[in-house]
């Protein structure tokens, strides 16, 4: 039993250090230094933000017993205390808070501004011109600075902590809404489900509900409905939902619930949070993107560049030809020569026919041709960038840091209002664009004047909504140059030429010999025969890095958390001096081989880079108390913390859709019957063409076979392409 002492108690002083901390809720134990003559030291528990050790804080609470801890005080308020005497006051400005400002300078700030200096700069931040030698740089520190220690801030905290938000959370709205958060939450949770990313309908439905909201609250069913299209689209892939559909789905959701869905609906239409369009319901987000993305090529270009003159290009296109000792085929020159000659493109053709020597083609004559443009090559992935920045020798990006995103915000900095200084656009791996990055992309290239668009329309399309590759071969608005001659065939590669059986379709004798082997195996033993050819493989030389399992789901005897356990266990075993974590189910051993599951630009790695765990810090020798994992990607360390530790996984094994956009030199690929409708043409097309020397697919040939038969169950719905069409012939 615990005992609580009935009175409330105040006390000031510092914290000393942080015991333990769930950075999820902010709930901390930390030892706290009493500002008195003894300077006793109190143990506090709380929901409290990371100060800094040096701020002085006035909590209340009270104390509490705890039978094994003994007594704590229980934090219930707590504000920080401006410093009101010189000393500490040139202590707090030239604390942690005020990032550059030393101790100097700080008494220079109190020397001009006395005592009272933060009452002052509160008040009227424009004193700051009296101090001397105050930069811009300085200015912005310390007023950031003073922003962070303000009493409102923790307020704000300690109101959204108690109706169950997160720090993390907490501080995005303090962003966003500022002083007035608590306010227009309070009238309203719902609004951070379109307001706040990463704020779902669940997370604000969670407040509400503590905040006593009603079940039929038509602000509740609102955002019920908005999140519901959301969901909807997110399963298919389709850029709408149609009416009934949708009603039928409220009406599940919403079971018990009374409400009329024509009116909830008219009034979200009416709000500009749903568009309808002869029957379907978009999210305006989507119906944006659509509307962006139609608008921009239509009008595209915005600006012309000067036309080649045919013989010039002729002459560079021969010299290039030289230098190169490669002679382009018929299909290869018609790309150059339409991309020459038209203000965009699109090039398509399966793996090996040829489409990135294009590009090296078009880039390498482009510099020639107009040695003052700029080029910009992107791609949707890191491994994809990388690959083309190898043999363009151009600077590549990937779509997201091309963009300046902002990953808390999920927005870029490089829009309409500050667009791409870009004349020539290339994006490789466009299957893999989805409409609403796409949008922001034309959003940001009203510069651009040519513009070059390449993938291969057989693989599967993008994650989130939207098959925009599709839709703009489709409209023909721009022409389109296919590539169809398998190159890497003639250096022996029989995985292209198993590859163009399964994108015909074509079940029969299929292709399975020289460097494409097919092992009959059941589902029961698919774990153990994948362990034996990746044994092989290393014996024969090959890193770990080489070889890449991919199957098609999560679940089951052959499915990726299975395989992942099974190769992990076989391949970097425990061993005495190898530092392991365990983290929920999982175990992360020093020398496992890790998937990157997320963008995490500033880090520079994103979603599909495979890396490896080099070294694990355990929390009692971390300075921050920490356990910390360090993975290398290709000679860039990231850190992981409990944090952000489910933006990875093992990679030993991996889904078909994580490696788009990346090649391995060996591909083992499990195809049971067991994977279901998830084995389709398009994804073990994709799985296949991923193997660049050797593929070793094994399971059951009927699964094998009946899954190249078997085609999209369901083409996604979008409308991109009536609205280019539309758009071009408006008296229709
Ligand atoms: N005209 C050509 N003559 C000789 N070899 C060629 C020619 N065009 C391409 N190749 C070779 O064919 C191979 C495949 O070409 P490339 O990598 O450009 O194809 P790709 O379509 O980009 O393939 P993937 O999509 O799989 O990367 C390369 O080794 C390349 O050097």
């Amino acid at each position: 039993m615990r005992e609580m002492s009935e009175e409330r108690d105040v006390i000031r002083g510092k914290l000393k250090q942080i015991v333990f901390r769930n950075d999820d809720n902010g709930y901390t134990v930390a030892r706290f230094i009493v500002d008195d003559l003894q300077q006793r030291q109190v143990t506090i528990t709380g929901y409290l933000p990371v100060f800094s050790e040096d701020a002085l804080m006035e909590l209340s609470g009270s104390y509490v017993d705890h039978p094994r801890y003994g007594m704590q005080f229980q934090v219930e308020t707590f504000h920080r205390v401006m410093p009101d005497d010189e000393d500490s006051l040139i202590r707090f400005l030239s604390g942690p808070l005020f990032e550059g400002i030393g101790k100097k300078y700080a008494e220079t700030i109190v020397a001009a501004l006395g005592k009272d200096a933060i009452h002052r700069i509160k008040n009227d931040p424009t004193v700051l011109d009296s101090v001397p030698k105050m930069t811009s740089k300085r200015r912005t520190a310390i007023l950031e600075g003073l922003k962070e220690s303000d009493d409102d801030l923790e307020n704000l905290i300690q109101f959204f902590v108690a109706h169950g938000l997160g720090m993390r959370n907490v501080m995005k709205l303090e962003r966003i809404y500022g002083k007035e958060a608590v306010e227009k939450i309070q009238e309203n949770p719902y609004r951070m489900v379109d307001e706040v990313d990463g704020i779902g309908f669940a997370t604000a439905d969670k407040v509400a509900m503590s905040l006593g909201f009603e079940l039929e609250d038509p602000r509740r069913l609102e955002a019920a409905m908005v999140a519901l299209v959301d969901q909807m689209n997110m399963q298919s892939g389709d850029t709408f939902v149609n009416r009934e559909g949708l009603a039928h789905q409220m009406k599940r959701q919403c079971a018990g619930l009374t409400y009329d869905f024509d009116e909830l609906l008219e009034s979200l239409l009416l709000q500009r949070r749903l568009v309808e369009e002869e029957g379907r319901i978009y999210h305006v987000d989507q119906y944006d993107a659509e509307v962006q993305i139609a608008q921009f090529l239509t009008l595209f270009p915005f600006e012309e560049l000067e036309p080649v003159d045919p013989e010039t290009l002729q002459f560079e296109l021969d010299a290039l030809q030289e230098k190169l000792a490669i002679t382009y085929d018929q299909a290869q020159l018609d790309a150059i020569h339409t991309f020459f000659k038209h203000d965009a493109m699109i090039l398509t053709g399966g793996p090996g026919t040829g489409k990135t020597t294009v590009v090296r083609a078009l880039t390498a004559l482009f510099k020639k041709l107009y040695p003052y443009q700029r080029i910009a090559c992107c791609a949707p992935t890191g491994r994809a960038a990388k690959r083309l920045a190898e043999l363009t020798e151009t600077d590549t990006f990937t779509i997201h840091s091309l963009l300046g995103w902002d990953l808390e915000s999920n927005t870029f900095t490089k829009t309409e209002q500050d667009p791409l200084i870009v004349d020539l656009l290339i994006i490789d791996e466009f299957s893999m664009v989805d409409s609403w990055l796409f949008a922001a992309l034309c959003k940001a290239s009203v510069h651009v004047k040519k513009l070059c668009i390449i993938g291969d329309e057989d693989q599967l399309p993008s994650v989130r909504c939207g098959c925009v590759l599709k839709d703009l071969i489709t409209s023909e608005l721009f022409p389109l140059v296919r590539l169809e001659r398998i190159f890497r065939q003639s250096e022996g590669s029989d995985v292209i030429t198993l590859a163009h059986q399964i994108r015909q379709g074509q079940t029969e004798e299929l292709d399975c010999h020289g460097d494409v082997a097919f092992f009959p195996v059941g589902l029961y033993e698919i774990k153990d025969q994948v362990i034996n050819v990746v044994q092989s493989a290393l014996n024969k030389g090959y890193d770990i890095q080489d070889i890449q399992v991919l199957a098609s789901k999560y679940n089951g005897p052959a499915g990726i958390d299975r395989l992942n356990a099974a190769l992990q266990q076989c391949l970097n075993p425990p061993e005495k001096g190898k530092r392991e974590w365990k983290a929920g189910y999982r175990t992360f051993r020093e020398g496992d081989k890790i998937l990157q599951l997320k963008n995490q630009p500033d880090d520079d790695v994103y979603n599909g880079d495979i890396g490896m765990l080099v070294e694990i810090v355990y929390a009692n020798e971390d300075e921050a108390g920490k356990n910390r994992l360090i993975v290398d990607f290709e000679g860039i360390p990231v850190e992981y913390t409990s944090d952000n530790l489910l933006n990875i996984s093992h990679a030993y094994c991996i889904s078909v859709h994580k490696s788009q956009g990346s090649e391995y030199p060996i591909v083992i690929m499990p195809v049971v019957r067991d994977y279901g409708i998830m084995l389709q043409r398009r994804l073990i097309y994709t799985g296949v063409t991923r193997a660049k020397k050797s593929l070793v697919l094994l399971g059951e040939k009927d699964a094998l076979i009946r899954g190249i038969a078997s085609q999209e169950h369901h083409l996604r719905s979008t409308t991109l392409t009536q609205r280019i069409t539309a758009m071009l012939n408006p008296e229709f």
